[in-house]
């Protein structure tokens, strides 16, 4: 069993969030890979037999534009989606809304949100979130 996480980041909260997650990943024995966005190749998702999506939130609770063709791509396998994190601001209306549109569309993806950075207060979601995805 093959996992990659793909996640898009501007300032840094979903890079941390995807880095966690790999760690804990590979902590539970998964061969994981993680790349930004623009370093996944689109022909490389048949190397892998689960794949998990990290987004920020952007606009008005959007997915931002640059998921947009991954997203499309995956529509032909939805079930490879196996996870969707995400990080967001309490601020806004639509907490982590990108997840919420991904979700919408990936049904059986188990979802996690988290506010800006993860700390430490967050790692039993985390490590729920990674038991759910793997099954365990
Ligand atoms: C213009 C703008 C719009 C945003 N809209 C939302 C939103 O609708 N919902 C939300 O939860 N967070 C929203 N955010 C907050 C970001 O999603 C949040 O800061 C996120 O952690 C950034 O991730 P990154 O550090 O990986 O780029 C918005 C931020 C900006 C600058």
């Amino acid at each position: 069993m093959k996992l990659a996480i793909v996640y898009t980041s501007i300032t840094g909260n979903t890079e941390e969030l995807a880095e966690v997650l790999s760690g804990c990943f590979r902590e539970q024995g998964m061969k994981t890979d993680c790349y930004p966005l623009e370093n996944f190749s689109l022909s490389s998702i048949s190397d892998y037999d689960s794949l998990v999506i990290g987004t920020y939130t952007w606009g008005d609770g959007d997915v931002p534009d640059e998921l947009l063709h991954l997203q499309q791509e995956l529509l032909r396998c939805p079930q490879l989606v196996t996870g969707i994190f995400g990080t967001g601001d309490r601020f806004y209306p639509k907490f982590c809304g990108a997840v919420d549109e991904l979700q919408e569309i990936f049904l059986d993806a188990v979802p996690l949100k988290i506010e800006l950075s993860p700390q430490s207060i967050d790692m039993s979601h985390i490590e729920n979130f990674v038991g759910q995805v793997l099954g365990t």
